[in-house]
């Protein structure tokens, strides 16, 4: 039996899957603050095993990815010094290795590899899209070859609701919940309405626009933290799964190793 840690640094959170071969097993998550040094992020590691009653030198191997340059050495240098292993960093290094090609490999998110990789090996190496709910709302789509055919980046849905919040005078931070109308009857409902409804008619026309522009069927997988706020588009997805970047991790160590 194998034990991996995948990491995946997002711009909002930190979230470490602890992997038992192919089983996920642990899932922790914090705040990607950049104020943090690489002995907070040690201690934030040592109180997640322990609480989970794992021991340091049950991990074996460890994949990182980083959407956060100002992490990334900091993180790594916490888990290089903590585990005495060198993690696996995600990034155009790897990408020869993978079933993923793609044409621009240092500008591409290595969170968006990850969950193209992971997208197209559940589909059994077809086309795909992956909506990612994260900070920012990305589609990923994949050919049937394994060629990234292009990425569309959109605000999230909390970073939609926060620049408006942050760009008026009146408006407020409101809870992400579907309205159950489009016509707001108080600010509340009225930015609802605004964001939720009308962030479910971008989700539905983009994929439909990807799909007729590649002309292929094609599964689409959502994932990210906010995967499940939109309830009326649970039926447009053929699995929501929010630790789809997590499995892109542990799938870079395997074909990495192979
Ligand atoms: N399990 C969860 N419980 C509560 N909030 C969550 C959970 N997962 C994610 N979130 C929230 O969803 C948002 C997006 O998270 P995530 O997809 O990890 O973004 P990123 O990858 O950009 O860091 C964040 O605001 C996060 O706090
Ligand atoms: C698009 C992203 C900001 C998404 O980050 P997240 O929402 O997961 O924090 C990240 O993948 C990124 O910085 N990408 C670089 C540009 C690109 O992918 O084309
Ligand atoms: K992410």
């Amino acid at each position: 039996m194998k034990t991996l840690l995948s990491i995946d640094i997002g711009n909002s959170d930190m979230v470490v899957g602890l992997w038992r071969d192919d089983k996920i097993e642990f899932i922790w998550r914090t705040p990607s603050s950049k104020e943090k040094n690489a002995e907070a992020f040690q201690m934030i590691f040592r109180e997640w095993l322990l609480e989970s009653d794992i021991k340091i030198s049950e991990v074996d191997s460890i994949s990182l990815s980083s959407v956060v340059p100002e992490l990334s050495d900091t993180v790594s240098k916490a888990v290089k010094g903590l585990f005495e292993i060198n993690p696996l960093i995600i990034g155009p290094d790897v990408y020869h290795k993978i079933p993923i090609s793609t044409e621009r490999p240092t500008e591409i998110g290595s969170d968006l590899m990850c969950n193209a990789l992971a997208a197209y090996i559940r589909a059994g190496r077809k086309a795909c899209i992956v909506v990612d709910f994260g900070t920012a709302l990305t589609f990923t789509s994949v050919n049937n070859d394994g060629s990234v055919a292009g990425v569309a980046i959109a605000p999230g849905l909390k970073t939609a609701i926060r620049a408006l919040t942050q760009n008026t005078a009146k408006l407020p931070e409101v809870p992400l919940e579907m309205p159950t109308s489009v016509l707001g009857k108080n600010t509340v409902h009225a930015i609802q309405a605004g964001i939720l409804s009308g962030y479910t008619g971008l989700v539905e026309k983009m994929v439909q626009l990807i799909k007729e522009e590649l002309k292929t069927p094609m599964n689409v997988y959502a994932t990210g933290g906010l995967s499940s706020i939109l309830s009326p588009l649970k039926d447009s997805f053929d699995i929501v799964d929010v630790n789809l970047t997590l499995d892109g991790l542990r799938l870079m160590n395997h074909f990495y190793e192979k």
